[in-house]
């Protein structure tokens, strides 16, 4: 049975303040969501701690936008796993292309963070994706067959959630059509050796086309950068129909 995982990516987005604001508008709106939806804020490090706080006993689920491989180390601007868990953190985002493409994130990087969210017992979401010169070169397949392969090595499939963030609909407002959405995710899952594994969309996210996204059959769920910003917004979504 595949679970259904909703996660708010706020990017380099909220201070402390305003992420104490967001849950006032945000929280109340929870009790129309179904129990089975899995509901994660993932805030910037320095808003982890207070919604750490402000989250303790609720139903969403806290999760970091990377984390670095080593236990401690001497790693200037990173973060350790330990530094997350000690604080609830219990997902993190790992390879979205805004790391791959500014921050110099290979798949072999990818891999290693990977490992060791799962060392600690981190669920980690790894993003997958084609860049628009890539899908108009017929490389979409290829691509993202060769990011699962690279890194996924010794992964356990089971504490493990994948987005399929093709790189051209993120921010841009140009979504990927649903089914073609679906199509690839279908791709995905047949490269897994668990099929239970949750297969996110992510891109352009709205409030306006939540409910033909998570229609689809093989889409459980979504990452959403801009339309969690914004509490009225993140709520639809996760309150799909
Ligand atoms: O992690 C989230 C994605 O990059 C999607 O961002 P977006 O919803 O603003 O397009």
């Amino acid at each position: 049975m595949r679970k259904i995982v909703i996660a708010g990516n706020w990017k380099m987005y909220k201070t402390q303040a305003e992420g104490t604001e967001f849950l006032q508008g945000f929280m109340p709106t929870l009790e129309e969501t179904p129990p089975d939806r899995e509901v994660i804020l993932c805030p910037p490090f320095t808003t982890l701690g207070i919604l750490s706080k402000n989250l303790h006993g609720s139903r969403v689920q806290l999760g970091a936008q990377n984390l670095h491989w080593a236990d401690a180390g001497a790693f200037t601007g990173e973060i350790a796993p330990a530094m997350l868990t000690e604080i609830g953190v219990r997902y993190a985002i790992i390879g979205h292309s805004e790391r791959r493409q500014y921050f110099g994130e290979t798949d072999e990087t990818v891999n290693k963070r990977l490992k060791a969210a799962q060392k600690y017992g981190i669920t980690p979401i790894l993003c997958v994706g084609e860049s628009k010169q890539q899908r108009d070169a017929g490389e979409t397949e290829s691509l993202i067959i060769s990011q699962l392969e690279k890194g996924l090595v010794d992964i356990d499939q089971n504490n493990l959630v994948i987005a399929y963030e093709p790189i051209w609909a993120i921010g841009t407002g140009d979504t990927c059509e649903s089914k073609e959405a679906n199509r690839v995710i279908g791709l995905i899952r047949s490269q897994l050796s668990n099929p239970d594994v949750p297969i996110q969309y992510g891109g352009s996210v709205k409030h306006d086309n939540i409910d033909e996204i998570m229609a689809q059959p093989e889409i459980d769920g979504a990452l959403v950068g801009g339309a969690s910003l914004e509490p009225a917004s993140f709520a639809r979504i996760v309150n799909y129909k």
